[in-house]
C-alpha cells in the first residue's frame, strides 16, 4: 500500500482510526478461551465488527510473543486474515525493533515479507544502520519512534544535546537518510503540546498517534497542529476499544467505542475542509 491509497481510505472512511489489537488473554471473554485458538477468534470478532470504522490495524507484537508458539501463529492468522479479507486496510507490527545492519533486515524480512505487514515500528536509538534495512524494502513504511507517549519520553528524548532536544535531530537526520520518504514517525497523543515542532520538522510524513483512550490523551489536541495538507494523522487506540466489554456481545461494544472515535473524527476532518 502506498500513501495515496491510505489518505484515499482515509477519506472514504472519514476516518483515521488505527484500532490496537493487543490481545490479552486475562482480558477477552472468558467464553473465548474454549476456542482452539482464542486470541484469533477475537481479533478476528473486533476486525469484522470494526473494519469500515477504521483504516489501519495494528498488532503490538509483544501480546502475541507472551504466548510463544501459539501467540506467533494467532499473530500470523490475524496479518493473512486482514490481508485476505481487507486489503485496503493498512497494517502496523508494533515491534519497535532495530539492531545492527543484517539483523535489522532480517526483523524487516520477517514483518514485510514473512508477515507481509505493510509497516514495522522501528526504534532509532542505534541510528542509520539499523534504520535503513528497513527502509530498503519497497512500498513498506518503517514507523520510527520519535517523541513516544509515556513519561519515560522526558527522561531522553526531550533532552537538550547540543543546544536541542534528541527528538527534533532524530526527526531531522532522519531526513537525510536513504528512501526516508518511506518513514512515520510515532508521536504520543499525550504530547500534544509539541506537534507543531514535529510538524516543522517533517510537514509531510505521516504520523502515528498512540495514546487517546486509557492513556489520556486529546483527539482534538493532537488534530490542532498534528495534522498536514494531506491529513497525515493515524490515531491509535487499543484498550479504549477492544476492551470495551466483556460479554457476548464485545465486539458489538468495540464497535461503538471505534464509532465515537470515527465521528470525532469525521467531526474534524469536515471542519479541516477534507470532506
Ligand atoms: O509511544 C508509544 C508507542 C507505542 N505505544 C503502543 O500503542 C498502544 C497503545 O495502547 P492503548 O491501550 O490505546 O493505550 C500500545 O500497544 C503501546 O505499546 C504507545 O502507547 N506509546
Amino acid at each position: 500500500m502506498n500513501t495515496t491509497q491510505l489518505i484515499q481510505q482515509i477519506l472514504k472512511k472519514k476516518s483515521f482510526l488505527c484500532i490496537g489489537l493487543d490481545t490479552d488473554l486475562d482480558k477477552i471473554p472468558a467464553f473465548l478461551l474454549a476456542k482452539e485458538d482464542p486470541i484469533f477468534e477475537f481479533n478476528k470478532a473486533i476486525i469484522d465488527a470494526t473494519h469500515h470504522l477504521a483504516v489501519a490495524y495494528k498488532p503490538n507484537t509483544a501480546f502475541y510473543e507472551a504466548y510463544g508458539l501459539k501467540g506467533w501463529q494467532a499473530l500470523e492468522k490475524t496479518i493473512n486474515y486482514l490481508n485476505t479479507n481487507y486489503p485496503e486496510i493498512f497494517t502496523i507490527a508494533d515491534a519497535k525493533r532495530g539492531d545492527i545492519g543484517n539483523t535489522s533486515s532480517r526483523y524487516a524480512k520477517a514483518f514485510f515479507e514473512d508477515l507481509a505487514f505493510d509497516s514495522v515500528t522501528v526504534a532509532p536509538y542505534m541510528g542509520k544502520d539499523s534504520v535503513e534495512p528497513f527502509l530498503a524494502f519497497q512500498d513498506k513504511f518503517t514507523i520510527m519512534l520519535a517523541l513516544t507517549s509515556n513519561q519515560g519520553a522526558f527522561d531522553f528524548q526531550t533532552q537538550l544535546i547540543k543546544n536541542e532536544e534528541l527528538y527534533k535531530q532524530v526527526l531531522k537526520t532522519s531526513l537525510t537518510w536513504e528512501n526516508s520518504a518511506q518513514l512515520m514517525y510515532v508521536v504520543g497523543a499525550t504530547k500534544a503540546a509539541y506537534f507543531k515542532e514535529v510538524r516543522s520538522i517533517v510537514p509531510d510524513s505521516f504520523l502515528l498517534v498512540p495514546g487517546v483512550g486509557a492513556q489520556g490523551g486529546s483527539l482534538a489536541e493532537v488534530c490542532k497542529y498534528g495534522m498536514n495538507t494531506k491529513v497525515g494523522l493515524l490515531v491509535n487506540s487499543a484498550r479504549g476499544i477492544i476492551y470495551a466489554a466483556t460479554d457476548t456481545n464485545f465486539a458489538f461494544a468495540a464497535a461503538d467505542k471505534a464509532r465515537e472515535l470515527q465521528l470525532e473524527m469525521q467531526k474534524i476532518l469536515t471542519e479541516h475542509k477534507f470532506i
